[in-house]
């Protein structure tokens, strides 16, 4: 007796073929994917990295975006006329009496201002750039650490913004500050590729997610601020302690003395400006902290076979700060370092070194010097990173 066998018909062999292909055709999609992962810490601008890639391959800011902007830069601009007025109320000069008034509005009553209807928001923002004592703070200040950076380029530009017409430029929405909570992704067409681009908060509550995204990752991208070496924050203990006692507000605790809420975000980083009589242990320089972050994201098991990129940012504001600061005074290590002089590329080869002591031996890292406000040049640095992560890219998977 011979077996049935079940013959498939034709129209089975088509069906499975096609699946096939599919499925052959998925996986040459996956394999043309390539993830990036922008990391670093809170401010260092690694979502003004992401909203250049935007521009460059994905079409641009859409209306609503454009529209949204138009309320959050207000935001920012309030937000940094408070610090800038509680900078000026401290400093202890001479002001006249109705724009004191007005100064400790910003600097103590913001909300004030942000419940104004617009109109009237708009006539006191308006009025109060033109304050003596505002229009002298920014001709002796192109960056402040205390300021976000972002006001020194809206403050030139208020008179095209505090319009009840204005419609955010592409530059207005570059310079604009929001801070990352969750994990953001973009993907674009990039050469013969399909790059994820996935973007994480840097605040320190934020970073425990990071490690849910760290699998298959093709290239780290690091952005760190060159210029916060002047920048501190209340180290974890220290934190925990005050906000523990509730000692927040208290102004006989030194440390607290001399910390101020800024835009870099209202959640959870107060920086602080160092005074003699701040208690420096209790203090966690930015630039170091940033340092320390890239060691351990380096030590990262699931990153091992990433390729990793230093994106060294904000390289103009650095400039601007070695003209009024002196390197040495935050980082005195530095005095044994070759030629220890205040000099931009001396003070960047330091820093890119105290980078590079982290990585082990046979961990190749490359690092360049960004400034991710100027998509021309963040355009041509992102596509010499990827010339190398590419090259990378390949020899891996010729290896497998
Ligand atoms: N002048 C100058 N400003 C920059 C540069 N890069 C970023 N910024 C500004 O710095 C601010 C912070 O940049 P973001 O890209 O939001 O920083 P981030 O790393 O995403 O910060 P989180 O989302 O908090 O982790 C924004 O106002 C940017 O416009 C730069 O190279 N030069
Ligand atoms: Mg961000």
């Amino acid at each position: 007796m011979g077996s049935a066998v079940c013959k498939p018909t034709d129209e089975a062999i088509r069906q499975n073929q096609k699946i096939d292909n599919e499925l052959r055709k998925d996986e040459k999609e996956q394999q043309k994917k390539i993830k990036f992962l922008l990391l670093g810490i809170s401010d260092a601008g690694k979502s003004t990295i992401v909203k250049q890639m935007r521009q460059i391959h994905d079409g641009g800011f859409n209306d609503t975006e454009i529209i949204n902007a138009i309320f959050q830069i207000r935001q920012n601009i309030i937000e940094a006329f408070k610090q800038v007025s509680i900078l000026i109320l401290k400093n202890g000069s001479k002001i006249a009496e109705n724009e004191k008034a007005v100064l400790n509005v910003f600097a103590y009553e913001t909300s004030k201002v942000e419940m104004m209807n617009e109109t009237d928001e708009l006539t006191y923002l308006n009025d109060f750039r033109f304050f003596e004592c505002i229009m002298d703070f920014f001709r002796t200040n192109k960056c402040h650490p205390m300021v976000p950076d972002n006001i020194f380029y809206f403050f030139p530009e208020l008179h095209r913004i505090l319009v009840t017409n204005y419609v955010p430029t592409i530059q207005d929405m570059i310079h604009m500050r929001a801070t990352t909570l969750g994990v953001h992704e973009i993907s674009f067409d990039f050469r013969k590729h399909v790059i994820r681009l996935i973007d994480v908060g840097g605040q320190k509550t934020e970073r425990r997610k990071w490690i849910h995204f760290f699998e298959g990752v093709t290239a780290v991208m690091f952005v760190t601020s060159l210029s916060c070496f002047d920048q501190f924050v209340l180290d974890d203990t220290a934190r925990t302690e005050i906000e523990e006692e509730g000692k927040a507000t208290d102004s006989s605790n030194p440390v607290v003395l001399v910390s101020w809420e800024t835009s870099l975000n209202r959640i959870e980083n107060r920086v602080l400006i160092r005074s003699a009589s701040s208690d420096a242990s209790k203090l966690l320089n930015r630039l170091q902290d940033s340092v320390e972050l890239f060691k351990s994201v380096l030590k990262n098991n699931f990153l091992h076979r990433s390729c990793f990129m230093l994106f060294l940012n904000k390289k103009d504001v650095l400039e601007h700060k070695l003209k009024a600061l002196k390197f040495i005074d935050y980082f005195p290590d530095y005095s044994k370092y070759l030629i220890p002089d205040n000099q931009f590329n001396t003070v960047t080869s330091y820093i890119d070194n105290m980078f590079r002591k982290g990585a082990g031996g046979n961990q190749k890292i490359y690092s360049h010097y960004t400034q991710a406000t100027d998509t021309k040049s963040i355009d041509y640095v992102f596509n010499s990173a990827c010339d190398v992560i590419f090259q990378q890219y390949l020899d891996n998977v010729e290896l497998e």
